[in-house]
């Protein structure tokens, strides 16, 4: 794995300037700014759990969650509030490691390996699995470096013209700012600011992309959009997002993850296997609206 490493710190913070993340042993040089070379697989699991168990201090709040999780596929995780599903995503890359008492067990295994392992470096394992969150959170800076931040905390520092004008355009936005890249990420709208930072997120080429319910702050138009990009990063990455907009699930997902109160995952399916005929009553009478 090229993320084997040791310095932990947090590629999705501004926390850390790019110098101090370089580990040059960690610096693939062979990311393709034209293309890629994936093999079309998808449907083999690339993130696998194994008896996950979450806990912040003695609240458990995942109970031995096995998934498997298929490469180039959307994988929506859904159940009511407080299940559990945030600490889900957020284990698979390790942001949780960010909250002083939160403690995993079991395994999370990515292309094969332990991401808890000793000898894995977050800051490396967030290259390959990246995240966009809830609220659209760009910077203060202007659109271009918005995209190059996110490859310049992970060392890259050739091609990077290229790069972001790739990543734009992979998030659908490169046609609305083109020409005016040198302008604040800030005026951007909502749903731009949320695709500039789904650039910034993809621009690194991870191979997994997390979102925590990235179009729950926007509004019906732009939910389109990011419901449309969304579909078509799958054909390039594995996307795993949480969302509370069933109907959402149901449009935009291959495989569905039902976690009911306590952590537990209930029922992991095909979506349309869970929407139209789950095996548990429990889950029907969440997707039926009984409760949660
Ligand atoms: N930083 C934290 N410190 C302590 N407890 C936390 C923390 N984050 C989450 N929890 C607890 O863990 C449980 C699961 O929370 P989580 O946010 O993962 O659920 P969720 O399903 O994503 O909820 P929502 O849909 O409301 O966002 C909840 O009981 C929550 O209070």
């Amino acid at each position: 794995m090229s993320y084997d490493t040791t310095s932990e710190t947090d590629s999705n913070t501004e926390s850390r300037p790019a110098s101090e993340t370089k580990d040059e042993s960690l610096i693939s040089t062979s990311i393709d700014v034209d293309g890629r070379e994936r093999a079309p697989s998808a449907g083999d699991p690339i993130v696998e759990t194994h008896d996950l168990d979450v806990y912040y201090g003695d609240e458990q709040a995942i109970r031995s969650v096995e998934m498997a999780i298929p490469e180039n596929q959307v994988t929506a995780l859904i159940g009511p509030s407080g299940c559990g599903k945030s600490t889900v995503l957020r284990s698979i890359n390790r942001m949780n490691d960010l909250i002083d008492v939160a403690r995993v067990d079991g395994a999370i295994e990515f292309d094969g390996k332990n991401v808890y392992d000793d000898d894995v470096d977050p800051v490396a394992l967030r290259r390959k699995i990246g995240m966009v969150f809830q609220q659209p959170n760009p910077f203060p800076k202007s659109i271009y470096e918005n995209v190059a931040y996110g490859l310049r905390i992970q060392g890259i520092d050739d091609d990077v013209d290229e790069r972001v004008e790739r990543a734009l355009e992979r998030a659908a936005l490169l046609e609305e700012v083109e020409g005016r890249l040198d302008e604040s990420g800030l005026d951007l709208s909502g749903g731009q600011q949320q695709r500039l930072c789904i650039a910034r997120a993809i621009a690194p080429d991870p191979e997994v992309i997390l979102m925590d319910e990235p179009a729950s702050a926007l509004d019906p138009i732009a939910t389109s959009k990011i419901e449309d990009l969304i579909a078509d990063l799958a054909e390039e990455y594995t996307v795993v997002i949480v969302t509370h907009n069933m109907q959402q699930a149901a449009r935009i997902s291959d495989k569905t993850a039902v976690f009911l109160t306590g952590g537990e995952l209930v029922e992991f399916d095909d979506t349309a296997k869970i929407f139209e005929n789950p095996e548990h009553d429990r889950v029907e009478d969440y997707i039926t609206g009984k409760f949660g």
